[in-house]
């Protein structure tokens, strides 16, 4: 996917010259590789490409899901196109992404080489980014450890305490939403894995983790994260006075503050367990025997636990605001949940955690906030590592594999009515089969060995935050001078999370009773 929004804009910025001739080269070797391959099989369909360039004027940069779809409408569960002999297979269905990414997880368990983002500018070791194979083998051993299901239970309480903070700043300063929802996913994991406690909102490694995800999202992979340098890594060895260089000086630069932010949280964590003084968290249960303290563990224990902040950020943000708009489109919805939080809950407590199993209409609100919300629609590419056939289609091995979680959670067939926000779908009974079908965990958290390691700890947090947010405020569309309902402007500009834009809307206490409960539990830490 990232390839593709920045092949226009780089074509145009080179040499002409210079692109004939490189394209030439890969038309020669993309005639060799079909006519060697033909004995496996045909292609996968996709739309007709164009010659040598491919298929590139087929792929947009905004909502691509939705090229994807129509493509899947067209050309079935599986869709091939390529843009310069680098191949994109879609995975439009649950049979085809669990058949291929899930159970041959071992030849589709790799990230695709990023020079630029990965070598040059030091994310090459973010779980997201590492290659199939030891490092990140041993990345994913960590990460269970510390965020496997029966890890959880650990982080409850410190759950609860930033999911209030949250809920006071948003009385505080309802317009304000996104920022607040940053900041509650910021804090989380900077607690979570570091044992750190972010003071206030100009805290400094909250604004370090910030400052770094913005470096990620909005230059590193600002237009898609392919850069010249991806396509041509011999670039990479071009002297930083010579012209067309100054992406290595940039890449120096935001490595440099990548590297501040592997270290420096990581150091806290290491003098609070010297000094006796600190939060139980992912490093600190992972370091507290020493005898484990190697280099090679410390390496990776420091990298992974950086790369959390990042993965946790956009995609917290995102379902929260899918929330947040659902709340605002739909008040009977809002009305039904309050009712039973009222009913079961009542109105001298907060919620809790332990509360879950006694809310069903909340749990198929979670449910349908992650299946009509799909907050990473066309999940991460996953790189096939071997040559592989599927149903007599051959795909060939680097080929960028896409489960498209879109298409599926807007399968009519599998979802009746599918665009509608209608949380009384979970509450069917129907055949476990189908019921496992429909859940979408199996799909919006990413696949095989590459699923998302948060999935146990966003279950509880996710829960815990929109339960709260139902039983404590009223979300409703906000009011023009006249007293009318705005009806909210929904665009969707990331090209990776379904985040909705900032959207107008009205956030206020339920009650002076839901105040004081707030301001009660506020100072309670653990
Ligand atoms: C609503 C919340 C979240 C959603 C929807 C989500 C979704 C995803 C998806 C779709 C992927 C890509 C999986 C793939 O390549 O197949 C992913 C990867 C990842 N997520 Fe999450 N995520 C969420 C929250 C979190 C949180 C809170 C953390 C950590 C505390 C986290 C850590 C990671 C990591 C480290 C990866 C990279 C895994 C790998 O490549 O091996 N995520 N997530």
């Amino acid at each position: 996917m990232a390839a593709v929004r920045n092949l226009p804009l780089f074509l145009t910025a080179m040499n002409s010259a210079w692109v004939v001739t490189v394209v030439a080269i890969i038309a020669c070797g993309l005639v060799w590789r079909r006519t060697y391959k033909a004995a496996a099989g045909p292609l996968p369909p996709g739309p007709t490409p164009v010659p040598l360039l491919g298929n590139v004027r087929d792929l947009v940069a905004k909502e691509l899901w939705l090229v994807a779809t129509r493509w899947a409408k067209q050309f079935g569960d599986i869709v091939y196109v390529h843009v310069l002999g680098q191949g994109l297979v879609f995975l439009n269905s649950p049979e085809a992404t669990m058949a291929l990414l899930d159970k041959k997880g071992s030849i589709y368990g790799d990230k695709p080489a990023l020079v630029m983002a990965g070598e040059l500018c030091g994310c090459e070791n973010m779980v997201a980014f590492t290659r199939y194979g030891e490092t990140s083998k041993r990345q994913r051993k960590l990460l269970t450890r510390a965020f496997g299901i029966q890890a959880i239970p650990s982080y409850h309480p410190l759950i609860e305490a930033e999911t209030h903070s949250f809920i006071r700043r948003l009385v505080a300063e309802p317009s304000k939403y996104m920022e607040h929802s940053r900041r509650y996913a910021g804090g989380l994991t900077l607690f979570v894995v570091y044992g750190y406690e972010a003071t206030g909102s100009n805290d400094k490694f909250l604004n370090l983790g910030e400052e770094c995800v913005d470096i990620l999202s909005n230059r590193i992979t600002s237009g898609g994260g392919i850069w010249p340098v991806d396509i041509f890594p011999i670039l990479k060895h071009l002297p930083t006075w010579a012209p067309g260089s100054s992406f290595k000086i940039k890449a120096a630069a935001w490595k440099a503050r990548m590297e501040d932010f592997i270290d420096q949280p990581y150091h806290f964590v290491k003098s609070s367990l010297k000094s006796g003084n600190y939060a139980p968290s992912f490093c600190s249960m992972l370091l507290e025997d020493e005898r484990n303290w190697n280099p090679q563990f410390e390496w990776d224990l420091k990298h992974t636990a950086n790369s959390m902040f990042s993965a946790s950020m956009d995609t917290t943000i995102t379902l929260f605001c899918q929330f947040l708009l659902a709340m605002v489109l739909h008040p009977e919805v809002l009305a039904k949940a309050q009712k039973e939080i009222d009913s079961v809950i009542g109105p001298e407590r907060l919620p809790k955690l332990s509360d879950r199993a006694s809310l069903p209409y909340v749990e198929a609100i979670l449910n349908e906030t992650y299946r009509w919300g799909v907050p990473v629609p066309l999940s991460l590419p996953h790189r096939l590592m071997e040559d592989d056939v599927y149903q007599g289609m051959f795909i060939p091995r680097g080929s960028l594999v896409f489960g498209n979680v879109w298409a599926i959670m807007r399968d009519e067939t599998l979802f009746p009515n599918a665009s509608s926000f209608l949380p009384e779908r979970y509450m069917e009974q129907v055949e476990p089969a189908l019921a496992q079908k429909r859940d979408p965990r199996r799909y919006v958290f990413g696949f095989g060995r590459r699923r998302c390691p948060g999935i146990h700890l966003v279950e509880s947090s996710a829960w815990l935050l929109i339960t709260t947010v139902l039983a404590t405020l009223d979300i409703s569309k906000a009011k023009d001078e006249f007293n009318k309902p705005i009806e909210p402007k929904v665009n969707f500009s990331n090209a990776v999370f379904r985040q909705p834009d900032r959207f107008d809307c009205d956030i206020r206490p339920r009650s002076e009773r839901v105040l004081k409960l707030l301001t009660q539990a506020e100072g309670v830490r653990f």
